[in-house]
């Protein structure tokens, strides 16, 4: 399992640590784990970081101060190391300033001055990528000192803010990012890309967007939630050795080995009853598509059968005869373990979704089954609710704009639990799955892909959710299981092309194996 945790956490973990730690221990420890992972990222040749072109991009907190110790490890190393002073008062962690200009590296302030500038370590600089020149002249009147650094990096550290950075990006902060980002170097996050939102993911204005992030202590929720996430690139942990056992986690990541736990296995004495029976609302003569493909994601989900109750029974029939198909009410449809309802309804879907609703098995809520939905139906239930919204769905149910959702997933995904008092399954490019009632951990998928943004791709989730609802999984499980199977099979059925909905259904029961063995 990978868990984020948010700041206050991290704060109260970090303030507990260093009690017990010499004073700047824990900086120093990020430092370490920082430059040996950019010295990894300019080539584990130890000739790669000699004479290499480092900038550092430094903020005015101990975020810059962790890059100005870990620019002086690499400069100790051989490798010509920039500071530029992002801050408009230039403010800079002392101490950090200290080490790097100690071992030989230099510091530039803004665009259009020059501060303080040592010379590169004599002799040094002059590897393969020829010497590092001296930025104090290299400025001239043609551009800053800090731009030429920048253009003629090999790796940019981003510390002008971590996780005590509020709002975006400051004005004078953006045009260096950018031609950090424009320079071909790899532009390396310190903890968390500058602009973000660390608990929420949220991008309040312009933001870094990094190739890599080095994050330190613990995953903070907003590198696992767009649009933070999408800005971190990849992700590389270091440890600082932070006591967060005991303490819930506000979000963790499902790895294949929690799946696999989790997947229900049928045992020597199963049959189809006691695998369980899932009932799917869906499709409608007009939408008969809607049956066949949430019926599809019914049928690999584990349960050991399939009931079907709607308009596309002949739809359904024809493509498989194994489903148990009857035209009438949910309530006379006979006995099942839960009841999926949603894809593809027509307008006769309130009097089907109070029945479903009055049942006293689990009943996943999809597509139209959301549609004027009152909190109160929901409540007086007596087993697990579960909702699949996406982002204008939701909108719909919490009264706000769909922006407002995109852009605060997690505060959305969170809301909407605490208001229908059911777990709430967020779909979108990081899906979230919370649990009712505003409990946590709050659980974000890490297998979905852009190629499941397709028609019908949320029919077959919403059936595989279900499914998996029957076979006895508890609601949480059941939403994060399911969509991280959805996400595999629509990476394997995709493999970097345009797939239909009913491609994603036929390769999860690959997604189930690979998982099984894994
Ligand atoms: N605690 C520990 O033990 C450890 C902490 N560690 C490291 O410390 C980091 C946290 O450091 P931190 O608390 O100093 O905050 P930090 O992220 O540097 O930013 C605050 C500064 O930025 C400023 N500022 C605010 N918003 C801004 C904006 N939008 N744009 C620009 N500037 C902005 C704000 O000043 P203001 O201008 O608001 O007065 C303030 O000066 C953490 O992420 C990790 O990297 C590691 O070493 C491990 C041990
Ligand atoms: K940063």
């Amino acid at each position: 399992m990978r868990t984020a945790y948010s700041v206050e956490t991290v704060r109260n973990a970090e303030r507990e640590l260093m009690e017990r730690l010499p004073e700047g221990a824990l900086m120093q420890r990020a430092a370490a784990g920082l430059a040996a992972a950019c010295a990894d990222l300019l080539g584990r040749a130890p000739g790669r970081v000699y004479g290499a072109r480092v900038v550092l991009l430094v903020g005015a907190g101990d975020n810059g101060g962790d890059a100005l110790y870990a620019g002086a490890r690499l400069a100790r190393r051989g490798a010509g190391v920039t500071a530029v002073l992002v801050d408009a008062r230039q403010r800079a962690h002392p101490g950090g300033l200290a080490a790097l200009m100690a071992a030989g590296g230099r510091v530039v302030t803004g665009p259009h001055e020059v501060h303080e500038v040592h010379e590169v370590h004599e002799g040094h600089g002059t590897g393969a990528d020829g010497p590092a020149a001296p930025l104090a002249h290299a400025g001239g009147g043609t551009g800053s000192a800090a731009y030429v650094a920048l253009h003629r990096a090999h790796l940019v550290m981003d510390a002008i803010t971590g996780i005590g950075g509020r709002g975006g990006l400051r004005p004078e902060a953006v045009p260096l990012v950018r031609a950090a980002e424009a320079s071909g170097a790899v532009l390396v996050a310190v903890d968390l890309p500058s602009g973000v939102d660390a608990d929420s993911g949220r991008v309040d204005g312009a933001c870094v967007r990094a190739d890599v992030t080095v994050t330190f202590g613990a995953y903070k929720p907003g590198l696992l939630i767009d649009p933070a996430k999408e800005r971190a690139g990849a992700l590389r942990f270091v440890d600082l050795g932070l006591e967060t056992a005991g303490t819930p986690a506000d979000l963790e990541a499902l790895q294949h080995a929690d799946v696999a736990a989790l997947l229900p296995v049928p045992a020597a004495e199963s049959d189809k009853y006691r695998r369980g029976v899932v009932g799917v609302v869906a499709g409608s003569a007009r939408y008969p598509g809607a049956a066949v493909l949430a019926v599809a994601g019914a049928l690999h989900g584990g349960a050991g059968a399939v009931r079907y109750v709607g308009q596309g029974g002949d739809a359904v029939l024809a493509r498989f005869p194994e489903v148990l198909v009857s035209g009438g009410a949910p309530a006379d449809a006979g006995r099942v373990q839960s009841w999926v309802i949603g894809p593809g309804l027509d307008d006769r879907v309130k009097d089907a979704r109070a029945d479903v609703l009055a049942s006293d098995v689990p009943v996943l809520l999809d597509a139209d089954a959301l549609a004027g939905l009152d909190p109160q139906e929901v409540r007086g239930r007596s087993a697990p609710t579960v909702l699949t919204p996406h982002a204008g769905e939701a909108a719909r149910l919490l009264g706000v704009e769909r922006a407002e959702v995109e852009s605060g997933r997690l505060d959305s995904v969170r809301k909407l639990a605490v208001k229908y008092g059911a777990t709430v399954l967020l779909k979108g490019s990081t899906t979230l799955v919370a649990p009712p009632d505003g409990g946590r951990p709050v659980r974000v998928n890490p297998t979905g892909t852009g190629w499941l943004a397709t028609a019908g791709s949320g029919d077959v989730l919403s059936g595989l959710v279900g499914s998996l609802l029957a076979a006895g999984l508890a609601a949480v499980d059941a939403a994060s299981v399911g969509a991280y199977l959805h996400g595999l099979a629509g990476r394997s059925a995709a493999r970097g092309a345009p797939v239909g909905a009913g491609d994603v259904a036929g390769a999860v029961a690959g997604a189930w194996r690979g998982v099984g063995r894994g």
